[in-house]
């Protein structure tokens, strides 16, 4: 993914003042890049232009070379509020299914996948279940296994496990490491949570805000696979903390 002198305001914004302005990056793919940045800085505004959601004013989103004018089809968005996005009158396997048909995926080869991406984020007896009976953490699973089970490129993330208690949040994103490391998609990963970028990603992409500018990348050199406790206590892991820490603090 290429993102290339990317600008862009809301219709009516005071002033026509962008939120972003001039924003370029890359990734590469079946990279897991984390972004943070101050918040209302625009994280949330990139995503929805990386998704084809908001088009661009100015600047440009390549994919392969290929200029997104739309939501791409080869893409799947997980959003922080799991009970807005998922479908509470239709079961969990039901929901999944929701992916795999905005794909266009014939009917008959829609089961075997739905229950294989079920496994995958190890919600493996709930196809029967409503969201409305799944605690936070299982539908925030059930989000990621939908957004997933078309095999998407590319996973867009905002942060999808904000809302969630620590140890749930530690299970969730070894869960996401699990996947990414067997499905390999590029994963761009919005967090408002430092050790959280950290222990997730390849890279670490920090946006200033007024407007949201790339400030600094920075690479992640720990291990995979990682280890909650054990990654989180090696010397590098508290100086990139203490890195990205001060970039912040001095925004
Ligand atoms: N639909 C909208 N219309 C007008 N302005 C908006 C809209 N959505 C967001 N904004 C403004 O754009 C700016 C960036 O918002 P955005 O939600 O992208 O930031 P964020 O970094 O994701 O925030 P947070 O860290 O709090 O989640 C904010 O000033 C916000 O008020």
């Amino acid at each position: 993914m290429e993102v290339t002198g990317l600008t862009y305001a809301y219709p009516g914004a005071a002033g026509g003042r962008p939120v972003i302005e001039d924003l370029s990056f890359s990734v590469r793919p079946g990279e897991f890049v984390c972004v943070v940045g101050p918040s209302g800085c625009g994280k949330t505004t990139l995503l929805r232009l990386l998704a084809g959601l908001l088009r661009p004013d100015a600047g440009e989103i390549r994919v392969d070379g290929t200029v997104v004018n739309g939501p791409p089809e080869d893409l799947g968005f997980v959003f922080q509020d799991h009970a807005r996005a998922l479908l509470p009158w239709r079961t969990a396997a039901k929901n999944v299914e929701f992916g795999l048909e905005a794909a266009g995926v014939p009917r008959r080869l829609r089961g075997p996948m739905v229950q294989d991406v079920l496994r995958r984020v190890h919600l493996p007896d709930v196809e029967r279940l409503y969201p409305g009976q799944m605690s936070g953490g299982m539908q925030q699973r059930l989000q990621i296994a939908r957004a997933l089970v078309a095999r998407p490129s590319i996973l867009l993330m905002d942060e999808p496990f904000a809302a969630l208690d620590a140890l749930t949040r530690f299970a969730l994103e070894d869960g996401l490491l699990e996947v990414w490391h067997e499905l390999a998609p590029t994963v761009l990963f919005v967090t408002h949570d430092l050790d959280e970028a950290i222990y997730l990603a390849d890279r670490v992409v920090v946006l200033r805000r007024n407007p949201a500018n790339v400030v600094r990348e920075v690479p992640v050199a720990l291990e995979r696979p990682r280890d909650q406790g054990r990654s989180r206590a090696q010397d590098e892991f508290v100086r990139l903390r203490f890195e990205l820490f001060e970039t912040i603090r001095s925004l």
